[in-house]
């Protein structure tokens, strides 16, 4: 399991170290967050895009924090993708279920529709006057024109989306934690490929390094990080 905590504040002498986490990731080792993933009434659209084989890749329990004044509870632009050494990108689906309203004032996701027919582009650290989390890449250039979709979610309600949807998250302006859970799911007829050369090399770059600074381990590609946790929902796990 990986505790994050808000840049902003993961330092501030005036916030309980508790107050300052934004999310806790990689939780599928824990039964009672774990038992989300294979929830029915989930599970019955999550095959509709992976198949039968269902594998859960990537977990998380999101709690933006109220924000500290540098707007560091946003998430940037992004497409999920980048983050994913697997295809392909349409066997893979994110389910994102909310634990309470979230509207504009606490940060709901945003969305440009129609983006998920596109491909995967360029990410990099957006230059943010406050500040921008660590490996809270943004996508680099898109048409800042394009159609924005505020998703108002009513506590339980649940989105499922493509992971080359370009979408992010506000600002949260309440003194609230805004809460959500999620998972990213793949088929596991889904097939690992390597970043290098890719726009993807630069976050295999980070992973390599937090790897060597947390655990020691020095020969570590993204794909192995994915492998390692990677959990077989239904069905047989046969390449990811
Ligand atoms: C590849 C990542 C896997 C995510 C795949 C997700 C795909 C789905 C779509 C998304 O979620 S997109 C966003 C994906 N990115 C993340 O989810 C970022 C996750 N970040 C983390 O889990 C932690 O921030 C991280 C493990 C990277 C923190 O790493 P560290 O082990 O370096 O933090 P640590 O708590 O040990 O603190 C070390 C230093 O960093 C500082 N720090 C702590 N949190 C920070 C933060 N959030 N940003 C910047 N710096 C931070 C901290 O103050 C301290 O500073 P000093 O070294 O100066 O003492
Ligand atoms: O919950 C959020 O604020 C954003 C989550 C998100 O963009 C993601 O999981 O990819």
């Amino acid at each position: 399991m990986v505790v994050m905590r808000d840049v902003a504040i993961a330092k501030s002498e005036f916030v309980p170290d508790q107050k300052a986490i934004t999310k806790v990731q990689d939780f599928q080792e824990l039964p009672e967050l774990f038992e989300y993933c294979s929830l029915p009434q989930i599970v019955q659209y999550v095959k509709c895009f992976t198949g039968p084989n269902i594998m859960s890749m990537h977990t998380m329990l999101i709690n933006k924090p109220p924000d500290a004044g540098k707007k560091t509870s946003r998430h940037p632009m992004h497409q999920d993708l980048h983050y994913f050494p697997f295809r392909p990108a349409d066997r893979i689906v994110c389910a994102w279920t909310a634990m309470e309203r979230i509207d504009r004032s606490n940060g709901c996701l945003v969305v440009l529709p129609g983006t998920h027919t596109g491909e995967l582009k360029q990410h990099d650290y957006p230059e943010w006057e406050g500040g921008v989390n660590k490996m809270y890449h943004g996508v680099r250039d898109y048409d800042p024109s394009l159609p924005r979709v505020h998703l108002t979610m009513e506590k339980g309600d649940t989105v499922f989306f493509h992971p080359i949807l370009i979408h992010g998250s506000g600002m949260n302006r309440t003194a609230g934690f805004r809460k959500a859970i999620s998972c990213h799911y793949a088929s596991s007829d889904c097939y690992y490929i390597d970043v290098k050369g890719t726009t993807q090399e630069n976050i295999e770059k980070e992973v390599i390094e937090l790897a060597l600074k947390r655990y020691g381990v020095e020969e570590i590609l993204l794909k192995d990080a994915w492998m390692a946790k990677g959990r077989l929902v239904q069905g047989e796990r046969i390449n990811l």
